[in-house]
């Protein structure tokens, strides 16, 4: 199991009292799988992820990343968990616009105190696995937002991670191009063998997923039908 997530409750401050953001919450996708996380806005999606990510520690509850319990870990041990284990897709890219798709990717990898020079090549390789082969030199202006949001995934996988969590990846593109990202999303879960979790508010693309669970007003419950189908890919 690459991620599991168990009984986690989350609440903000608000006002005099508290929202419970996330409600006893338990989830798990293992490498290789992707679970989609589908829900309306305010439901608790982006809370559930800013869990996993470990970067928002929950009121309780427990966050397992390859077996180590993030919620026991110092601030600098999840920091090295974070940066060896996980990958992250913002919804936005948040690119640098003076920056070509491949220098996106090697900035990520000299902040993970990697020497850019040796890692150049590998950063070729991805952004040709997300669909960028002979555009791997255009700067975020000269691409289109479907490939944007490719670099954003490549940039994700820069760390080799194991656990891939990924935030609306289909919000600003069009019907085809939301199929191809998340088709492309299901590709790699398979091929690098990650433990992928996709929120989205996006109910047309959930076929891909092996798992689907529903998020409404802070609680998870897990569609019986499409868990385990394996994705409609494959
Ligand atoms: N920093 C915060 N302070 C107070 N309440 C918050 C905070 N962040 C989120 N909430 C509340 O927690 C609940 C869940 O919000 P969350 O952003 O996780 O949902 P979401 O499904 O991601 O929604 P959206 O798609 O609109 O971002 C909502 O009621 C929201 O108003």
């Amino acid at each position: 199991m690459s991620i599991e997530l168990t009984d986690i409750v989350l609440t903000y401050p608000d006002g005099d009292t508290t929202v419970t953001a996330l409600d006893r919450v338990s989830l798990e996708a293992r490498r290789g799988e992707m679970h989609a996380v589908v829900g309306p806005s305010g439901s608790g999606k982006s809370s559930l992820l800013a869990v996993a990510s470990t970067l928002i520690r929950p009121d309780s509850g427990c966050v397992r990343i390859d077996g180590a319990e993030a919620t026991s870990l110092s601030p600098a041990e999840l920091s090295r968990l974070r940066m060896s284990r996980i990958g992250i897709v913002f919804q936005q890219p948040n690119l640098v616009s003076s920056l070509t798709a491949v220098e996106q990717l090697l900035v990520t990898e000299h902040m993970r105190g990697r020497s850019v020079r040796s890692r150049r090549e590998e950063a070729g390789r991805l952004l040709t696995i997300v669909g960028l082969d002979g555009k791997q030199h255009r700067r975020p202006a000269q691409l289109s937002g479907g490939e944007r949001q490719r670099v954003n995934i490549a940039r994700a996988l820069t760390g080799d991670p194991h656990v891939l969590l990924v935030d609306e990846p289909t919000a600003a593109l069009d019907h085809d191009r939301g199929a191809q990202i998340m088709d492309l999303l299901a590709d790699i879960t398979t091929e690098y063998e990650v433990a992928t979790v996709v929120v989205t508010h996006d109910t047309e693309y959930l076929d891909r997923a092996d798992t689907v669970s529903r998020m409404r007003d802070g609680r998870l419950t897990t569609d019986a039908i499409a868990a385990g189908s394996g994705g409609a890919r494959r």
